[in-house]
């Protein structure tokens, strides 16, 4: 697996404001290796990365759960929340309660969020409704659905308009009925890339968290950028990113930990879920 062509790197970039501090100051044409970047929602990635075509990068912790076979975990990098998350939210007619066995309209750019969504309604709430997977696009979804689960600038872009819906955060309801943090981005590298070149994939990490760091010093161009590409007040964007969490650690990897096993428990993911880190895998290599 992995681009098959070994002077190429391909890394794989979530195009949501979420993941900007980790890629805002990520410059591949100064590295040394070759490296080629594919921007896009998170669903697109997950494929590239489950069919080779991205060797390295962001994508959905489900899909990474889905291969985590073929991939390592990348230290310190997630997209997470330890409460509410304020882009991954249920819109609904009607309170949650009452559409519980009714019919959702979930988008077609997420795999972390329609899981999540799945183990509450069942496990949280002892539901069962039905799922239809649509473009995100709130009006027409509320055409075809009782409710709607939209992701990343979608969801965003919609809490700021007066459509009289409810509105439910996943991950504020997962972390008040679990007590975990929640974990929807992780970034991860085909082992073959790794162990074929790893000091590009060395440098491409410590490029990624030299990003975020500088990114997490000051967020105002972050904050400026996103006002300017999808609008909204320096307040909201200020306090959007310093809600998020960044990191991939004990408290992080619980989390995501607990949300594997109920995806198992589920049936959405068809083996239990052992997550390897990259650091570790070349520690071991160094050893030998
Ligand atoms: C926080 C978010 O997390 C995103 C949600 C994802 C998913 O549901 O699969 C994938 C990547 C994350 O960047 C968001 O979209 O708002």
């Amino acid at each position: 697996m992995g681009s098959q062509d070994n002077d190429k790197t391909v890394l794989g970039k979530i195009q949501y404001t979420n993941a900007w501090p980790i890629f805002y100051y990520f410059e591949p044409d100064s590295l040394h290796g070759t490296v080629e970047m594919i921007t896009d929602v998170p669903s697109i990635l997950n494929r590239g990365m489950g069919e080779g075509q991205i060797d390295i990068g962001a994508l959905s912790s489900f899909a990474y759960g889905e291969i985590s076979d073929s991939l390592l975990l990348l230290p310190d990098l997630s997209v997470s929340a330890d409460g509410p998350v304020h882009s991954i939210l249920l819109f609904s007619k009607v309170p949650l309660e009452y559409i519980i066995n009714g019919r959702i309209a979930v988008t077609n750019t997420s795999a972390s969020s329609t899981n999540l969504l799945k183990i509450l309604m069942s496990k949280a709430l002892e539901g069962n409704p039905e799922y239809i997977t649509v473009d995100p696009d709130l009006s027409r979804m509320m055409e075809v659905a009782d409710a709607a689960l939209l992701i990343g600038d979608h969801a965003i872009k919609a809490s700021w308009e007066d459509h009289g819906l409810y509105v439910t955060d996943l991950s504020e309801l997962w972390n008040q009925w679990t007590g975990f943090s929640m974990t929807f981005a992780v970034w991860a590298v085909h082992r073959d890339a790794a162990e074929n070149k790893p000091e590009v994939i060395r440098e491409i990490v410590d490029a990624l968290l030299a990003s975020k760091r500088q990114s997490l010093s000051d967020l105002s161009p972050i904050v400026y950028e996103a006002m300017k590409t999808i609008g909204g007040t320096m307040k909201y964007w200020q306090r959007y990113f310093e809600n998020l969490c960044y990191d991939y650690g004990a408290r992080q990897r619980q989390g995501l930990e607990l949300y594997f096993r109920y995806a198992y428990e589920l049936g959405l993911i068809s083996h239990e879920v052992t997550m390897e880190l990259w650091q570790e895998k070349t520690r071991i290599q160094v050893k030998e």
